[in-house]
């Protein structure tokens, strides 16, 4: 392959570096401990790190290996059938190949769908504008187990979601089900990341640099590698290496502000290579677009008073999803926009 479309050149400073540094995995927990340990576990992880991964969790290894391979014949169909269920700016769901994360273009391809197969959105970011629009799941022909493995490992997946917003919430000091009914209506999806091998690796990413929106993600990757998370004890990105059978958990934004900043969402990104393609799968543990995300009484006092200013979910999201079509001029919304000043 010759020249490379200037839409996915990185600017210097954002681009891998060559020499990667090896030392400090993130920390690897075995769900089948007792509770009073995974607790502390993960407050430490999360604090330290906004990032584990996690071994005997319950989503069957066998499932993980079946979405894989139905997700690959999927992506392996001429790009004319594919966009067959292209997403749009109607539908947010499906399939799609131009995705830009910080006004970049990623090298990858997508497969979006919601866990509960329909769920409501506010029609536009404007704080004001009431209407909502419902977004709903595209399905292709080809393969022709697709649906059924994706929604089997969704509904897998969820199950095991749960049981982190749980134990998070726990870690936090506060009640195991104090969250659940955010999740009633839910936004979930699970994405499906194609990453095709890349003659530019040193110019591009697969994913830029970013924080996930939702409460928590649950990611279930191939075994070739390429996450890499920004270490907060000195900025330092860290590839995460496959670990087989683990799935990797992050917080993300919600959590953030939930914890007023007691765990952070912590920045990562993806690096591609040259020879191999890849595949992973995260799925985002969205609250219902109705949801107004702020920091958790409970955590909030006169001595810590609440970090952020409450913020709806939906138009968070609506918001959120503007660039994901477009190259945009401003910076795309963050949660940092909702902080109160010291
Ligand atoms: O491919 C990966 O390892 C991570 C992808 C990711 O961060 C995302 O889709 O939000
Ligand atoms: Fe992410």
């Amino acid at each position: 392959m010759g020249d490379i479309d200037p839409a996915f050149i990185q600017s210097i400073e954002h681009r891998p570096k060559a020499k990667v540094v090896e030392a400090g995995q993130i920390p690897i927990i075995d769900l089948s401990e007792s509770r009073e340990e995974l607790i502390l576990k993960i407050e430490k992880a999360c604090e330290e790190w906004g990032f584990f991964q996690i071994i005997n969790h319950g989503v069957p290894s066998e499932l993980s290996r079946r979405i894989e391979i139905e997700g690959k014949k999927f992506f392996e169909q001429s790009t004319e059938e594919k966009r067959k269920v292209k997403r749009d700016e109607f539908n947010a769901m499906g399939y799609h190949d131009g995705e830009h994360t910080k006004n970049v273009r990623d090298w990858k391809q997508v497969f979006d769908y919601l866990v509960e197969n329909t769920a409501l959105l506010p029609s536009s970011h404007e704080p004001h504008d009431l209407e909502l629009m419902t977004l709903t799941n595209q399905w292709p022909q080809n393969p022709p187990h697709f649906r059924e493995t994706l929604e089997e490992y969704a509904r897998e997946v969820e199950k095991l979601a749960y049981k982190l917003l749980e134990l998070i919430s726990l870690s936090l000091g506060l009640a195991g089900d104090k969250f659940n009914g955010c999740f009633k209506n839910q936004l979930s999806m699970v994405r499906l990341n194609y990453y095709p091998p890349c003659p530019f690796p040193d110019l591009t990413l697969g994913v830029g640099r970013h924080k996930d929106s939702g409460a928590l993600t649950v990611l279930s990757e191939d075994d070739v590698g390429g996450l890499q998370v920004k270490r907060k004890s000195d900025g330092e990105w860290i590839p995460v290496k496959p670990t087989p059978n683990a799935l990797i958990i992050n917080v993300g934004d919600v959590f953030q502000v939930w914890s007023n900043d007691k765990y952070e969402s912590v920045e990562h990104r993806v690096v591609v290579n040259s020879e191999r393609e890849r595949l992973s799968i995260p799925f985002f543990f969205f609250p219902a677009h109705h949801v107004v995300v702020k920091p958790a009484v409970e955590l909030v006092n006169e001595k810590n008073p609440a970090k952020y200013r409450e913020y709806n979910f939906g138009k968070f999201f609506a918001n959120r999803n503007r660039s994901d079509f477009k190259k945009r001029d401003v910076e795309n919304i963050q949660i940092h926009h909702f902080r109160i000043l010291d």
